[in-house]
């Protein structure tokens, strides 16, 4: 292991991809989903280029399929006449049919890769930014949804971004425009009629395979919700294995998704009977047509003489001809037998066609170009209702697609970055005052500074600097483990990064003493998650900058709701939330999330390494700063018993670790932030007693000079807090130091004893407070570790 394992992908730094266009009003039909698609590829730089040249492709592979079948028609024409000497040029004929499959093909298969690297970068980028975007939104949105549901329907809608581009660029524009050419071909090689009855079966396979299509739509609908919720009950049953296996509910997991398995069966299989109706329809279409095109091509309007003579001849073949397409299935499969049967009844009527057809129009040639004309349009029109079909479903992927992308997070971002506390009267003067006590250098300029303060006029810089080292001094003065702490820190992480360190106010001269911490500030609070259920109603409270606070009540009063509110998870339904003075709605969430580690009451992990887990607190953290985090809470030892020690794979959400374990990487993510503000929500609950105590003393080391919030039932674990807050039922109903709390006697007190005398210690404990009360002293508060922090 070494510094530079960090990955680059662990920066937290985003990458350069283009923003998305606005999805469309509606995603229901192509025309509204088209521009999209239109503005999304055209914001790719190779996009013309590689468009063109895909496009010149195509057309070169329509062109040699088109030529084929005349070079087949001139050689059978030519072999006709039955005369050796015409044996050179039809071979050199069938020589130029070859060649034209050969270009056909080639130029076929470039078609795609030349245009997949610009349709890949469209679907990475909506990728990115629809997770991105997924990511950005509130808490509420991902509360509300399942996840397993949400992934299929990003994955659906991607795809389909992809499958729009080829259905449309490939596969329609192309038949048209060859189905323009055949047309044309036709029209002026054999007669009119042949031209109107190949443009009649296209618009009557087109009708039936929208109209068919259309009521698919709904089915499909139906099978994507089923899927949803195939997809969601199945994630959730595994991400809760253990407890599926510990109350030994396999069979009803089975049997609840078997519920959505069935529905789902049952809405596949009315799709499958729709699609088996649409496919059996568009062959006989096809069928239908060709019979009609190739009668009308022999009769060539000649008469009755002549169209006695092509049913005399002709029908054996078209029946052939007809029976395979109808034994066609479904796309490709189709298209197969459709050439097949174009093939087969070409060579008939080509061998077969001297002898019968004296006196028609139509020459063998012709009916050979006619069928090779007719397979090169029938087999794309076969692939054309399978696009046609995918398209639709495509558009209904991306309807729900779009509804996600067009969802607002209902937590506008703020525009105001967090501004630092500036030095507060109090820092000033407790700065000036100690500085002059202590003899110090900048005293005097300390004390000026301060007596300006006093009395209210402006300091300048260089005061409020002399008064901040006066300040920093005196602090490393009354706490030398400071200094001795803070060269330890930089001697085991090997770095000098001033980020990184519990003192690294000292590093920074233009932050007061207390600058370090933020300040936050609820003011007659009133919030709920649902409007009939007001959780917090009216909480004001002021922390200030360096304060640890705690904040204890029964369980569901609301603590880790103010915390929630705090960190911007939620808006306030009235009153203010006050981070450093400002409404936390106008500031920039992420220049405060940037400055607060979280550690929450249930710790869930990523599917990764220990490692990597705990340098989620600061991505671009080395190795040794890892390591560094790890021993402070108390992690390391327990990770080097691990057989694979910091590359240990922690599991799904962190199933493999125990709660404690998890507990302590949620904590080393906290020292490795090194946060202006740390919140613990129940930090230690899984924790034994003593390593509860000394995680509480390394944590309690961190949070000096900055903002501490902690939320914990043990009260014996926040005693040492500057102040407690009580919430009894969404409401503050007590605050104050340990002590005032127990002389208060009031909900804390009696919280206080409950927990005394239920502890292991409750005797001591009980007899420790009734003592202090009666005399007057501060209560000694466990664990003693905290409490001798606090007061250091
Ligand atoms: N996301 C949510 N949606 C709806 N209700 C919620 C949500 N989160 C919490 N609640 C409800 O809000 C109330 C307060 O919850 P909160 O988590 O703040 O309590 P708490 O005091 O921290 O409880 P505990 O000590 O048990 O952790 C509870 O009744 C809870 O059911």
């Amino acid at each position: 292991m070494n510094g530079s394992s960090s990955a680059s992908w662990q920066a937290n730094k985003a990458h350069e991809v283009a923003p998305l266009p606005a999805p469309p009003k509606s995603g229901q039909s192509l025309a509204d989903v088209l521009p999209y698609l239109l503005k999304l590829a055209l914001s790719e730089k190779q996009l013309k280029w590689r468009l063109g040249a895909a496009f010149a492709c195509m057309l070169v592979s329509k062109a040699a399929g088109l030529s084929g079948p005349l070079f087949l028609k001139a050689a059978v024409d030519t072999l006709s006449a039955g005369d050796a000497a015409v044996l050179l040029p039809a071979v050199q004929c069938v020589l130029c049919f070859g060649l034209c499959g050969v270009v056909q093909h080639l130029t076929k298969e470039l078609t795609y890769p030349t245009f997949t690297p610009i349709s890949q970068a469209v679907a990475r980028r909506v990728a990115y930014q629809t997770f991105s975007h997924v990511l950005e939104l509130d808490i509420t949105f991902h509360m509300n949804r399942r996840t397993g549901r949400l992934s299929r329907i990003l994955e659906r809608g991607t795809r389909s971004i992809q499958m729009l581009y080829r259905a449309v660029l490939f596969t329609f524009a192309p038949t048209f425009i060859e189905l323009v050419f055949v047309v044309g071909l036709l029209a002026s090689r054999f007669s009119p009629m042949v031209a109107l009855l190949v443009g009649g079966t296209f618009v009557l396979y087109v009708a039936w395979t929208i109209a068919m299509t259309q009521a698919a739509v709904e089915v499909r609908k139906q099978v994507n919700q089923l899927d949803n919720l195939t997809t969601s009950k199945a994630v959730d049953a595994l991400l809760n294995a253990e407890t599926v296996a510990l109350f030994n509910n396999r069979q009803l997991e089975v049997n609840q998704y078997d519920h959505y398995l069935r529905g789902y069966q049952a809405a596949a299989i009315q799709t499958e009977r729709l699609s088996a109706l649409l496919n059996a329809g568009q062959s006989v279409i096809l069928s239908a047509g060709l019979t009609c095109v190739m009668v009308a091509a022999v009769i060539g309007g000649q008469g009755a003489e002549a169209m006695a003579a092509a049913k005399a001849t002709g029908s054996s073949m078209m029946a052939s001809a007809a029976s395979a397409m109808m034994g066609g299935g479904s796309g490709a499969a189709a298209a197969g037998a459709a050439g097949a049967a174009a093939a087969a009844g070409a060579a008939g009527a080509a061998a077969a066609a001297p002898a019968s057809f004296a006196g028609a129009l139509a020459s063998p040639g012709d009916l050979v170009l006619l069928q090779g004309l007719l397979l090169q349009l029938w087999g794309p029109l076969q692939f054309l209702g399978w696009f046609y079909r995918e398209i639709r479903q495509s558009l209904v992927d991306m309807e729900e697609f779009f509804d996600i992308l067009k969802t607002k997070n209902s937590l506008p971002d703020g525009t105001t970055p967090l501004p630092d506390v500036p030095p507060s009267l109090a820092d000033k003067l407790a700065a000036a005052t100690a500085a002059a006590s202590n003899g110090h250098n900048g005293s005097s300029a300390a004390a000026a500074a301060a007596a300006a303060a006093i009395s209210g006029s402006a300091v300048s810089s260089t005061d409020k600097q002399s008064l901040v080292e006066a300040a920093l001094l005196l602090d490393q003065q009354q706490h030398p483990q400071h200094q001795r702490l803070q060269q330890q820190q930089h001697h085991n992480l090997g770095s000098a990064d001033p980020e990184y360190g519990f003192y690294s106010a000292a590093a920074d001269p233009t932050l007061s003493i207390s600058g370090l911490g933020l300040e936050v500030e609820l003011d007659d609070v009133v919030f709920g998650y649902h409007p009939e259920r007001q959780v917090l109603k009216g909480v004001s409270f002021k922390v200030k900058p360096g304060e640890s606070v705690a904040v204890v009540g029964p369980s569901g009063s609301g603590k880790s709701t103010i915390l929630k509110l705090a960190t911007r998870l939620y808006d306030a339904g009235s009153g203010i939330v006050k981070v450093n003075g400002v409404d936390v709605r106008d500031l920039q969430t992420a220049s405060v999330r940037s400055s607060v580690a979280v550690v929450p009451q249930d710790t869930v992990l990523f599917n990764d390494t220990i490692l990597q887990n705990i340098r989620y607190g600061k991505p671009n953290a080395s190795d040794e700063e890892v390591i560094a985090a790890s021993r402070m809470a108390h992690l390391h030892e327990a990770v080097l018993r691990m057989p694979d020690g910091y590359s240990t794979m922690v599991g799904e959400r962190g199933l493999k670790l125990s709660g404690g374990e998890k507990q302590r990487v949620a904590i080393a993510r906290a020292f490795l932030r090194a946060p202006r503000l740390l919140i613990c929500d129940e930090a230690t609950s899984a924790l034994d007693t003593a390593t509860e105590a000394s995680i509480l003393g390394s944590l309690n080391e961190l949070a000096r000079g900055r903002t501490s919030i902690f939320v914990a039932h043990r009260l014996s674990t926040v005693a040492g807090c500057d102040r407690i807050l009580v919430l009894s039922e969404g409401r503050l109903v007590e605050q104050g130091s340990h002590a005032q709390l127990i002389a208060s006697g009031g909900v804390y007190k009696d919280m206080w004893m409950r927990q005394a005398a239920e502890g292991s210690s409750s005797n001591n404990v009980a007899e420790a407070s009734s003592d202090e009360e009666a005399d007057g002293e501060p209560l000694e508060p466990l664990p003693a570790a905290l409490a001798r922090g606090r007061k250091e």
